[in-house]
């Protein structure tokens, strides 16, 4: 008997070690760059910003997938909505984890649901969030967007030049009011401040060399190289306070009984161990990571798009009027009955998507996709940049044209850019906050104010010609516009809503 089970035990053995070289390894990678380097691999073909404009060349020559290698890292690179939808959707048991940065990680961002490996506290994060912010339940949070919408409207009113400030002041605001119930400074907000040093941060941790060489991580702060470990203390401080200063914030506000209803009193009341409260707090400073670098995003092109296209505002606006009227703001019961607004949205979205490669996927185990070779442990990215540019779905993709989204009949067709939330189990979990904040920011902007080139001294239009930042999230770069109240009654609608809120 023992010797049957030594039998058995030995084949198992020699299967595990035969594994690597079964019929899967023999299949090639999926087509990508020629390495040009044994060692470096396709290091020299990759900038350290903006990688979708190579990925997008790639995808040009080699199609659907591609894959290219960075010393020991593999990476496979999915062009196409078609493709991210049969590997990141159907087949999410392998492409649901995400790669360990061990400078995030070291900084404290390990507690973020967003850089979390595919594991039980992820999963447990995913439940709140599902819980917080599924379809349904992201229509609870409606009067805070229209409180800091309305917000918004009063401030471009007053001081349309700042309109920077006050679209992202607006993002942050709907997240914080959402999450913690806490009414956001116009300026100076302490959890705010917390919140953008610490995030500022990541953006130095993405392509710091302890992420290809972890050993490097004990070099101590005296030697040269080693002033990053000021910057792990540093951020780590932060996060803590980020993860910790609102939250206790609503807990005492809960126990004297000043506490306002929001996410995080929602989520504390269904906690029964230590170990939910912990999840909990991770969710909520994780919203606040999530939500408000993108929406800002989104508002921010939408500005920029307005102000380079009068005829395409001018469309949209011809439909608010039809639809609202001129003595009452858009609401939410609108939104099904502006089917251009929608696709003015949509467009947002694809023309400069928030996260053009979104945040990497990494398989969980070897698979094989068309004839290809995917390997266990690599970085799967969705060149969400490279899905928009889609040569088979858009036209002149440059183009900023909302018209491209409409069926022969005058319908809307069922292109919703959903790709610029990501797929799979990994899938934005806010995206129907995010655009539900888009869009009423889209309707009342185009409903009180034009959107114009601001004009020089010598009466000559300023040309924006802006381009836009690298990083996880785009944002276009500084620009001029000018934002005027549409009409008298325009304005008196702004004030009137202000007065409401007071
Ligand atoms: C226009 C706004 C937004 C865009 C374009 C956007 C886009 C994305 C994308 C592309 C991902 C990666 C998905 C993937 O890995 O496949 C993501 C993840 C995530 N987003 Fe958003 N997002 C937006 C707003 C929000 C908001 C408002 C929240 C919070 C309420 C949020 C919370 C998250 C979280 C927690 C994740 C990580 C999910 C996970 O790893 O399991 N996002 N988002």
């Amino acid at each position: 008997m023992l010797s049957e089970v030594g039998v058995i035990v030995l084949c198992l053995a020699v299967l595990k070690w035969l594994k690597p070289f079964s019929f899967r390894s023999r299949l090639p990678y999926p087509p990508g760059p020629p390495s040009k380097n044994f060692l470096l691999g396709n290091l020299s073909d990759l900038p350290l910003e903006r990688q979708w404009l190579p990925f997008t060349e790639w995808a040009r020559k080699y199609g659907g997938i591609t894959y290219f290698r960075v010393l020991h890292k593999q990476s496979i690179v999915i062009n196409s909505v078609e493709v991210a939808k049969e590997l990141f959707d159907r087949r999410s048991h392998i492409y649901s984890d995400r790669a360990i940065i061990p400078m995030t990680d070291l900084m404290g961002f390990g507690f973020s649901t967003i850089l979390m490996p595919y594991n039980d506290e992820w999963k447990a994060h995913r439940r709140y969030f599902q819980q917080a912010f599924k379809q349904e339940a992201s229509r609870r949070y409606q009067p805070i967007q229209i409180e800091k919408v309305n917000d918004m409207l009063y401030q471009l009113l007053n001081t349309p030049d700042d309109f920077f400030n006050h679209i992202r002041h607006e993002s942050g605001a709907i997240i914080m009011s959402t999450v913690y119930g806490h009414d956001v400074k116009p300026k100076h907000d302490h959890f705010v401040d917390i919140a953008e040093e610490g995030l500022g941060n990541i953006s130095k941790a993405t392509f710091h060399a302890v992420n290809l060489v972890p050993i490097l991580r004990y070099l101590p702060e005296w030697m040269p190289g080693g002033g990053f470990q000021r910057l792990i203390r540093e951020t780590k401080a932060l996060c803590t306070k980020m993860i910790n200063e609102p939250f206790d914030m609503v807990k005492e506000r809960m126990e004297n009984g000043t506490g306002r209803s929001c996410l995080a009193t929602e989520l504390i009341e269904s906690c029964t161990s230590e170990q939910d409260l912990h999840y909990v707090k991770a969710v909520c400073a994780t919203s606040y990571i999530g939500g408000a670098e993108t929406s800002v995003s989104s508002v921010e092109t939408f500005f920029f798009a307005m102000a380079k296209l009068p005829d395409i505002q001018k469309k949209a606006q011809e439909e608010i009027d039809r639809v609202v009227g001129f003595d009452r703001l858009p609401t939410f019961e609108d939104r099904p009955l502006m089917p251009y607004c929608e696709a003015l949205l949509r467009e947002v979205l694809r023309w400069r998507p928030v996260t053009p490669i979104g945040v990497p996927h990494f398989t969980m185990d070897e698979d094989v996709y068309e004839g290809y070779r995917i390997p266990k442990g690599a970085i799967a990215v969705a060149n969400i940049w490279g899905m928009s540019r889609d040569p088979s779905k858009y036209d002149d993709a440059e183009t900023f044209d909302p018209s491209r989204f409409f069926l022969p009949n005058g319908e809307l067709n069922d292109d919703d850019v959903h790709y610029a939330f990501g797929f799979g189990r990994r899938v934005c979990p806010g995206r129907y906050l995010a655009s539900a904040t888009v869009w009423l920011s889209i309707a009342t902007v185009l409903c009180c104010f034009n959107i114009s080139k601001k004009k020089d001294s010598n009466g000559e239009e300023i040309s924006i010609d802006t381009d836009y930042t690298g990083g996880v999230a785009i944002h276009p770069l500084p620009f001029q516009c000018s934002i005027t109240p549409r009409s008298e009654s325009a304005k008196a609608l702004i004030l009137a809503a202000a007065a409401q809120e007071d």
